[in-house]
Order: structure tokens, then C-alpha cells, then sequence
């Protein structure tokens, strides 16, 4: 099968809050976007922001995200910009770390689907779990702390996995299952990865988790992507190495043709090649066509600055992740929980509910918030993975306060400013650590530029604070969906490479895509503020240790 302008590749993220698709064309063109957002489109499984919380414990509805296919490939292929025959390959990407667990008989409909029925109708019965955990999760201290100390503590188990034990990681949350529900965990024939259960679906078996999304599982090793044998069967006994199946594969892997029920349903070619799935994460690096100096921020509804890292020098306060296209390499990451979701509490709670409102406060409020007092303010509404923290925290004058003093409307403006400096001062200030960390191996030391993506980079105003607080310029791409644009880019690899191409993906880049000026200037720094906010560094850490000392 010969290379064709007409050929197309489909993206597809499921990420917390929507399922969205990304087709584009040869040269890279974004042809059609859509999404199925799971609060709006399928309020019968009564999610909030795509999630269903009870207290520490964060789920979603396996059979949401089933459904959500079922919508979102029938919107699709009535989609006449499409010719969905021409689509020649299919990856994407999932929120990372969520897991879903597969019964014997799920598999078995899995590979015997009828054209007739939907997806969901089918599956009903195929999870024996059916609240698949998901990354806000934080419900698995006691089993972190349990893996540390079988591998010589924090330090230890970042060597080996790339990150030390968060309670969002694969392996803490199957190791609670193992613990506390032995008759489902028992239940489970297979266990797939948000983004290997998507693949899954569409080859109609189990497909391999991808070596990027499995560094986020604290259960494989970083360095030669393949499972830990004795952290398996300390997570899930000697069962879980079956549970897996397969060791982690390399994106751009070619994992068979698509399930023919897609091909009888919608018209997919029989041809059309399924690849690796990832995280949304590293899907989102590989779209972006990072030069030397760049780094990624992405605020969906997590906030993430995300880095290539050349060398691998793991910490206990970033992650590192396999890179997902070079063998070789590396993804440097920040998460933080309380990104979007947060906001939206301060803009519900101090803004009419309203981001023109919000922006307008947070032009209001003196950049830096001191004016005469010093304010600061630190917003975990669910529990922060860095820092360790939660609740909301305000500071006059390095006192603890519950409110800030002033006017309703300075108040509301002091509360909006407070929010934004504060996340993007966190993430300033840890992105300069793990620069130190690496500095000697790597150019990143040297930041050149910001590219923003996610649900809030469509707001210019925090993309300025962005700009100011990091003292550099802030760029955005085309294309809504970041994530699902990666999974595209990875599809069109993987076909590329079926059919003979042996170059790398950044090779492909760099020759296949037509527009070369994908990134376009949003925020410069302006130098009265960029002053303002080196100075609140050391007093933004000194009272973030209270914060962290306060919610111990
Ligand atoms: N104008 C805006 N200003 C700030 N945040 C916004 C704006 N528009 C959308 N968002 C945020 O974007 C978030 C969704 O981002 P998105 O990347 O689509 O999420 P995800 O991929 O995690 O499902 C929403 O929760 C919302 O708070
Ligand atoms: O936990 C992490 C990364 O470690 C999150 O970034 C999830 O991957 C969810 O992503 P979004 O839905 O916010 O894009």
C-alpha cells in the first residue's frame, strides 16, 4: 500500500473530562476536531467534570467511556469532510494512569463483536470493576509507602520507575485492589491502561500498554521498559505479570489491523493500522515539534509543564517518563491536580461564574498582590500532589488568614490574582529545580519558550501571567486538542514505518509537515512585572511550607 495525499490518520484522546478526535491529512493539516464531552453528552452516568468523587476515592464509569466511543465514531462517519475509508491508522492517547479491569467474557465479546449492537450494549458486563480508579485519585498512600519500602524507600522506587510512589500510579491502585477486593481483582482476566483500553477496543483484544503512559504505572523499569518482576507481584501477586500480558511496547509499533465491526459499522478500511496508545501527556509533546529551550505547559484540567530530557536523572518531586517516540529518551513532568477545576471554584466563587469577569479581576488585583500588604494565596481544593497539601490558604503579611481583608470586589480581584501567580510561582519554581537536576545533561537549563495548550490556554490573560511569571515567551499551535493531534501524528508513524520509512518521527516532522510556522506568539514578558515576581519566590516557598506543614 503505497503512500496517497489523500490518506488520512485519526486521533483520539480520552481524557478526563471529554473523548475527542483529531483527523488529520498527509502534510499534517488539522482536517476535523469534535469531542463527546461526558458531563453534557452522558448525564445518565451522573459524572461531574468526567469524574465521580467520594471523598479520596475518584472513579469514572468504565462503560462511560465505552459509550462515548460508540457516539463519537457514529459522529464521525457522518462527518462529510471525512472519507473514513481513507483513514489509514489510528493511535491516541488516555488521561494517564486510569486503569480498567477486563473479566474473561468482556475479552471474549471483545473479539466477537456484532456489527448490530453498540459498543455499550455489548460491554455492559465485561469489567470486573466498573468504576475504572482514575489519576485524581488519592486513596493509596498506605500501598506507596508499602512499594518505597520494598525498594529502599522514595528515592529507591524513582531510580527504578522514573517517579517515587504517587497515589494516582497504576501499581498503588491495582495493589489496592489486591488488598481490599480479592474476589474482583480475582475476577480480572486483564488489565489495561485508560489509553491500551481504547486500542483495545478498537483491535478488539488486548493491546499492549505503550512504554510512555507504563512509566506512570511505578512498576516498570525506566531505563529498559519492562515490567519489574518483584514489584508485580508485590502489587498484585504472581498473577499480575498475566493480568498485564505483554511487556510495554515502543510508540509507533504496529499492533494489527482494526476490529472488523468498525470496518462493517462505519466504513473504516479493513487496512486501517491501530498503534500504541499513550498518555495524554506524552501524546501532547510529540505534537508540539519542541525546538532546544522549549517546554510544554499544558493547562486541560490538570495543569502539566512537560520537557524532553535527554538523560535520565530521576527526583522525588517531578516524574520521569519514557519518551514516547525516542527510545532513548525522556519526558520530564509536573502535575498538579487542582489546575482547571480549581479555577473554576475561584471563578464560580468570585467571579459570577463567568472567565470575562474572572479576567477582569485579575486585572484589577496589582501584580505581585502587595500594594501596601502582602498577600499570597495557596488553592488545593483536592489534594495536591506537589506539594502534598489541601484546602485554601490565604496570607497577609505572612499571617494566616481566612479571608483578605478589603472591599467584596478587591477581595474577589485579590482571590483571582492570588490563584493564578500562585500556580504558575509552583511551577516556576519547580521547573527550576528539576532544570538544576538535569542542567549539566541537558540545554533545557537554557528556557527559551513556553508552548501552551489545553481547555485554558484559550484564555490570553493567564498565558500573560504565564509569560511574566516564567520571564519568557509564551506560544500556542493550531488545533483545539493537543493530545488527540499527537495521536494522530503517532498513527501516521506507525503507518509510515508498516510501509518501509525507517527514519525517526522527529525526522518525519521535520520532512513531512507543510506548515513549518505552526507556533504562534501569544505573551511576551513585560518587564515591570517579570521584576515583581523573581522577588516573591523565596517568600512564595517559605509560606508554601507552612501550607504543607498546616495540612499534615
Ligand atoms: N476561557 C477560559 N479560561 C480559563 N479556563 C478555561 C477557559 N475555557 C476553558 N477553560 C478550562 O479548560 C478546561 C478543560 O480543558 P481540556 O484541556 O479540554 O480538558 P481535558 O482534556 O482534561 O478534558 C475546563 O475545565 C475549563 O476550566
Ligand atoms: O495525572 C496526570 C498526569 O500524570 C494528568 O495529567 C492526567 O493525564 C489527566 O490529564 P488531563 O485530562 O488534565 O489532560
Amino acid at each position: 500500500m503505497a503512500q496517497n495525499q489523500s490518506d488520512l490518520y485519526l486521533g483520539l484522546d480520552l481524557s478526563t473530562q471529554q473523548l475527542k478526535y483529531t483527523v488529520i491529512n498527509h502534510d499534517h493539516d488539522i482536517i476535523a476536531e469534535a469531542a463527546v464531552h461526558f458531563d453534557r453528552d452522558l448525564p445518565e452516568f451522573h459524572t461531574t467534570n468526567g469524574a465521580i468523587a467520594e471523598g479520596d476515592v475518584v472513579t469514572s464509569p468504565t462503560l462511560m467511556w465505552v459509550k462515548a466511543i460508540d457516539i463519537l465514531l457514529e459522529r464521525l462517519s457522518k462527518n462529510t469532510d471525512i472519507k473514513i475509508e481513507n483513514i489509514k491508522g489510528i493511535s491516541g492517547a488516555g488521561q494517564q494512569h486510569g486503569s480498567v479491569y477486563w473479566n474473561k467474557e468482556g475479552l471474549e465479546t471483545l473479539a466477537s463483536l456484532d456489527v448490530s449492537r453498540t459498543l455499550e450494549d455489548q460491554l455492559q458486563g465485561a469489567f470486573s470493576v466498573k468504576q475504572s480508579p482514575i489519576w485524581q485519585d488519592a486513596s493509596t498512600t498506605s500501598q506507596c509507602r508499602s512499594l518505597e519500602n520494598l525498594v529502599g524507600g522514595p528515592q529507591g522506587l524513582a531510580d527504578l520507575t522514573g517517579s517515587k510512589g504517587y497515589e494516582r500510579f497504576t501499581g498503588n491502585q491495582i495493589a489496592k485492589l489486591y488488598e481490599q477486593n480479592p474476589s474482583a481483582y480475582d475476577a480480572t482476566a486483564r488489565i489495561s491502561l485508560v489509553s491500551s483500553f481504547i486500542a483495545s477496543v478498537l483491535l478488539g483484544q488486548l493491546a499492549p500498554v505503550d512504554v510512555a503512559d507504563g512509566s506512570g504505572m511505578n512498576m516498570m523499569d525506566i531505563h529498559t521498559h519492562k515490567w519489574i518482576p518483584s514489584i508485580l507481584e508485590h502489587c498484585g501477586g504472581k498473577d499480575l505479570q498475566k493480568k498485564l500480558e505483554s511487556e510495554p511496547v515502543e510508540g509507533g509499533t504496529n499492533l494489527g489491523a482494526i476490529n472488523s465491526y468498525f470496518v462493517t459499522r462505519y466504513g473504516f478500511s479493513s487496512e486501517c493500522t491501530i498503534a500504541p496508545f499513550t498518555g495524554d501527556n506524552p501524546a501532547t509533546l510529540v505534537s508540539m515539534n519542541l525546538e532546544q529551550g522549549d517546554c510544554v505547559v499544558s493547562l486541560g484540567t490538570s495543569d502539566t509543564m512537560l520537557m524532553y530530557l535527554p538523560e535520565a536523572n530521576p527526583t522525588t518531586e517531578s516524574h520521569l517518563m519514557s519518551h514516547p517516540t525516542n527510545p532513548e529518551a525522556y519526558m520530564g513532568m509536573l502535575c498538579y491536580k487542582n489546575g482547571s477545576l480549581t479555577r473554576e471554584k475561584i471563578r464560580d466563587e468570585y467571579a459570577e461564574g463567568d472567565w470575562t469577569t474572572f479576567n477582569n479581576l485579575l486585572h484589577q488585583a496589582p501584580p505581585g498582590l502587595s500594594n501596601g500588604c502582602n498577600r499570597r494565596g495557596y488553592y488545593y481544593y483536592m489534594q495536591e500532589i506537589i506539594p502534598f497539601a489541601k484546602g485554601f490558604h490565604r496570607f497577609e503579611n505572612d499571617i494566616a488568614v481566612d479571608e483578605f481583608t478589603g472591599t467584596k470586589e478587591e477581595v474577589a480581584s485579590y482571590n483571582v490574582r492570588a490563584i493564578v501567580e500562585s500556580q504558575f510561582l509552583s511551577m516556576k519554581v519547580r521547573t527550576s529545580r528539576m532544570l538544576d537536576t538535569h542542567g549539566k545533561s541537558s540545554d533545557a537549563s537554557h528556557l527559551k519558550r513556553i508552548l501552551a495548550t489545553g481547555g485554558a490556554a484559550s484564555n490570553p490573560n493567564l498565558l500573560q501571567v504565564l509569560s511574566n511569571v516564567f520571564n519568557i515567551p509564551v506560544y500556542k499551535k493550531q488545533g483545539m486538542n493537543s493530545a488527540s493531534l499527537g495521536g494522530a501524528l503517532l498513527a501516521k508513524f506507525a503507518v509510515r514505518r508498516l510501509h518501509g520509512y525507517s527514519g525517526t518521527f522527529e525526522q518525519m516532522m521535520e520532512d513531512e509537515q507543510r506548515d513549518k510556522v505552526a507556533h504562534q506568539l501569544v505573551a511576551e514578558p513585560q518587564a515591570e512585572y517579570t521584576e515583581v515576581y523573581n522577588d516573591l519566590v523565596e517568600g512564595f516557598v517559605r509560606l508554601e511550607q507552612v501550607v504543607i506543614a498546616n495540612t499534615q
